[in-house]
């Protein structure tokens, strides 16, 4: 199978430069890491993976599809093989955690759904499956505002996980947790991407998360790739400098692209 993900000289410009000639591909089942300052351009690129940005210029490929020629058909057909996690875990906090994992598989559904009973049986066993996969199961018929953020995040997993996906991304996906868990959303993401080879693009902010779950880190400085390194050839130090200002401009780092 050819590469899950290819950026080809990929710029987006939005008045400001988001993404300044990104060139790189993911294969499938690689889980990587997206790391950079705020504003270097993390959530631009992956929102160019499932086709809510399109490319000013050169080419964004996912599982096939040219993202920025596709239609809208081809871009929805598209979008149900990508799940997304993100920072604030957008559930709907007055349904049940059953029923918001449920609504992951709409995509896959025809019409709309309003309570659990109207979702088919063998789909809401399934949604109780993926509730236990990320171990929150036993909280299945409780409100999901009543949840603590973790165990938000935990859901949101598993309702990205009712999409059957190919690719998961993640936008930051543990900045508005407590370290312990942080490390338990990351190692649910990392676990998970290796038990059904998913392909995982993960923005974080610290690095030693990174370090720990990633299979590879691709670095952004103002929208510029300026590290992409497998985690096994990656020391802290380097990793780190991605976050190092010089007089409030960034640094370059030429020698660390490749
Ligand atoms: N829809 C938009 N319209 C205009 N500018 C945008 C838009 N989205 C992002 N930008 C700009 O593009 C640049 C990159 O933003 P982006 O959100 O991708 O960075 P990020 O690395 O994800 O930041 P953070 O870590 O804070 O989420 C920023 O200068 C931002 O202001």
């Amino acid at each position: 199978m050819s590469e899950a993900v290819r950026f080809d000289r990929v710029t987006k410009d939005f008045g400001t430069l988001a993404l300044d000639e990104v060139s790189f591909t993911v294969e499938p089942g690689e889980v990587v890491v997206l790391l950079g300052l705020s504003g270097s351009g993390k959530s631009t690129l992956l929102r160019h993976v499932d086709g809510l940005h399109r490319p000013t210029s050169g080419t964004v490929r996912v599982l096939g599809t040219d993202v920025g020629r596709a239609g809208s058909g081809e871009l929805r057909r598209l979008r149900r093989r990508i799940g997304f996690v993100f920072q604030q875990f957008h559930l709907v906090g007055s349904l049940t955690v059953l029923e918001n994992v449920c609504a992951g598989a709409l995509g896959r559904l025809r019409g709309p759904r309003l309570g659990l009973i109207s979702y088919p049986k063998a789909l809401r066993h399934e949604a109780l499956e993926q509730l236990e996969r990320v171990g929150m199961a036993e909280r299945s018929l409780q409100r999901a505002d009543t949840l603590s953020g973790g165990q938000q995040q935990r859901v949101a997993v598993a309702r990205a996980l009712m999409q059957r996906p190919e690719i998961l991304l993640a936008d930051e996906p543990v900045a508005s947790l407590d370290p312990e868990s942080s490390a338990q959303v990351m190692r649910l993401i990392r676990e998970i991407g290796t038990e059904r080879n998913l392909t995982v693009l993960c923005s974080l902010h610290q690095v030693d998360l990174a370090l720990g779950w990633g299979d590879r880190v691709i670095g952004l400085r103002a929208g510029r790739p300026v590290l992409d390194t497998p985690v096994a050839a990656l020391d802290r130090e380097r990793a780190m400098s991605l976050y190092a200002e010089v007089g409030g401009a960034a640094m370059a780092l030429p020698a660390a692209v490749g």
